[in-house]
């Protein structure tokens, strides 16, 4: 599928710009109008910008000064944190460490990971739930550790209000999502991808064409752009610039799956661009691994059946990292 996709022209489509603010409006009727807008966009790509969101801008500034300067270390520091110490997938990780498409060249970023920070002495660290543990933090870059902290903390909170426009999206009640929001699994990625090379591999690229593995994706990009969308519809890839102030979204497989493949979780890819560095940092909001993960009834039309078989969020996750780490 690569070597077609790979093919097509690229398109300058839009994606829709969705204000979230209002699922804060104490008026019903103010949250269910996002909810209405959700819905079109996740019916359609299932990738929308968003504003109104709330993030500070300087914490958002600061999370990429931060990024920057984790990169810009010299190499055997990025290496004592290497994500290959942890158990937890947490730490650095290095240039062509991930293949995210299948059957191409492992994809041209260097990463860092982080999440909820849990001692060793937790129960859910003791039994070995899958990524839980404590994060690695470099030594000598003091403001990274409290900037990273908030800008996590924040990004949880923005899930969660995501889901609940997307509960109001699918006609649930506002709070059916509340159970699978607590102790969620989260994942916050510090990326880096270099400028492409003259001399690149065919199908050598930032980041290979993939879906997401969890619920919602909330990005945030520097200024260079390089992400491009798969529009079934129009068999392109289309761009999905910088906006300045406002967040990709995009839905993951676990709400496909959920929905029956109503919601799309749609393939995406990073181009580099040659002769420019790009800083990205996607925060993936996973869910609670103990949420059973089928086919909510009211996306079942009678006589449907449901496409997948069910899974929780922890065993999907798990396949999902299996599959893509060699
Ligand atoms: O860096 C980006 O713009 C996208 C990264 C991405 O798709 C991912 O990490 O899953
Ligand atoms: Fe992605």
């Amino acid at each position: 599928m690569a070597a077609t996709l790979d093919a097509v022209r690229i398109a300058e489509a839009q994606l829709p710009i969705i204000d979230v603010s209002g699922l804060s409006a104490s008026r019903p009727e103010t949250r269910a109008a996002v909810g209405a807008a959700l819905r079109g966009a996740c019916l359609d790509k299932g990738f929308f910008y968003v504003t109104g969101h709330g993030v500070p801008q300087g914490l958002i500034a600061a999370v990429l000064a931060e990024s920057k300067a984790f990169f810009d270390q010299p190499m055997a520091r990025k290496q004592a944190i290497d994500k290959a110490l942890s158990f937890c997938n947490r730490g650095y990780e290095p240039l062509k460490g991930q293949t995210l498409e299948p059957g191409a060249p492992p994809d041209l970023k260097e990463g860092f990971y982080i999440g909820p920070d849990l001692p060793l002495d937790d129960p859910r660290v003791v039994a070995r739930r899958f990524n839980r543990g404590p994060n690695l933090w470099p030594t000598d870059l003091p403001g990274f550790r409290p900037t990273m902290q908030a800008y996590f903390a924040a990004m949880l909170d923005l899930g969660a209000r995501l889901m609940r426009g997307i509960a109001l999206s699918l006609d649930l009640p506002e709070d059916h999502f509340s159970v699978f929001d607590r102790d969620p699994l989260a994942t916050l990625r510090l990326l880096h991808y270099p400028p492409q090379p003259a001399n690149a591999a065919p199908g050598e690229k930032g980041c290979g064409a993939h879906t997401d593995f969890g619920s919602l994706t909330l990005l945030l990009q520097d200024d260079i752009g390089g992400l491009q969308v798969w529009d079934e519809a129009g068999g392109t890839w289309i761009h999905a610039p910088p906006v300045p102030g406002a967040y990709v979204v995009n839905l993951g497989d676990l709400i496909a799956r959920w929905t029956n493949a109503r919601y799309r979780s749609t393939l995406h890819r990073v181009v580099n661009v040659p002769g420019r560095e790009r800083y990205s940092v996607p925060f993936f909001y996973t869910g609670n691994p103990d949420q059973p993960i089928d086919c909510i009834p009211t996306c079942l039309a009678p006589g449907d059946t449901p496409k997948y078989p069910p899974t929780t969020v922890e065993a999907h996750l798990k396949d999902m990292y299996a599959r893509t780490y060699a």
